[in-house]
């Protein structure tokens, strides 16, 4: 029998005989989600991780197409106005969007689709694909994450005090989430992550 993915709009609905499964990892800033997905990616290249689209400049070591699409505004929001995202937000003077053509195909082609995104896009996210698994990340304390974002060097000073100033918000909405896994030791956070998704 076929099998029709859909989102709750309808708007990225698609026929497909044996669909996948869409994954958001979500959490504040810093508390080390991206460095989580790229251990969970080696150990399991099957998974599909979708590169967003940003307007945020590029820091030292990232590559256009691989850590992010980066775009201008201009740019971002003729694809928001086309319908080309499956969620966008601004977060900390930027905008982030998901691009929706790659994350449906792969997920129709059966794969294990993985978003790694804010609060407000994951919220999007939740209303528009209720089968969605999300799977929220804590840090083990607020001074602990203020130290990762920090120790990370890679934003300015203004950039870390916007991160933080929304992280506090974002942690009081862990609970909207299917899971919630504390990244205290890495080892034992990627093993959980690992658990929720391999059984
Ligand atoms: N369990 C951990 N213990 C100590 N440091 C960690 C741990 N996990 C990640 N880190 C470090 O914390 C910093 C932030 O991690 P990372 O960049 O992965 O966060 P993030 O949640 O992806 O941030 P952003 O949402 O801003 O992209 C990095 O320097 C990373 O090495
Ligand atoms: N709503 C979305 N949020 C996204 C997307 N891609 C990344 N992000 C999140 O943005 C912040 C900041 O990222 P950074 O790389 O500038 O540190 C972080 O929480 C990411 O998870 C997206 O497509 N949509």
């Amino acid at each position: 029998m076929m099998q029709v993915l859909s989102s709750k709009s309808g708007a990225n609905t698609k026929e497909c005989p044996s669909p996948g499964k869409l994954i958001v990892l979500t959490g504040p800033s810093g508390v080390g989600k991206g460095t989580l997905l790229r251990s969970l990616l080696q150990r399991h290249p099957e998974l599909y991780y979708s590169v967003s689209a940003t307007t945020r400049s590029p820091r030292p070591g990232e590559v256009d197409g691989k850590d992010y699409y980066f775009i201008s505004r201009s740019k971002f929001e003729q694809l928001v106005a086309a319908g080309k995202f499956l969620e966008w937000a601004e977060f900390a003077g930027n905008y982030y969007g998901t691009p929706s053509e790659p994350v449906i195909d792969q997920i129709c082609s059966g794969k294990l689709v993985v978003l790694e995104i804010e609060l407000e896009g994951a919220r999007q996210i939740r209303r528009s694909f209720p089968s969605a698994l999300s799977i929220f990340i804590l840090p083990p304390s607020f001074n602990e994450l203020e130290k990762r974002i920090r120790s990370r060097g890679q934003d300015s000073q203004e950039a870390i005090a916007r991160r933080l100033q929304r992280a506090q918000e974002e942690i009081n909405a862990a609970n909207e989430f299917d899971i919630q896994i504390v990244n205290d030791d890495f080892e034992t956070a990627l093993n959980s992550i690992e658990a929720v998704l391999f059984g």
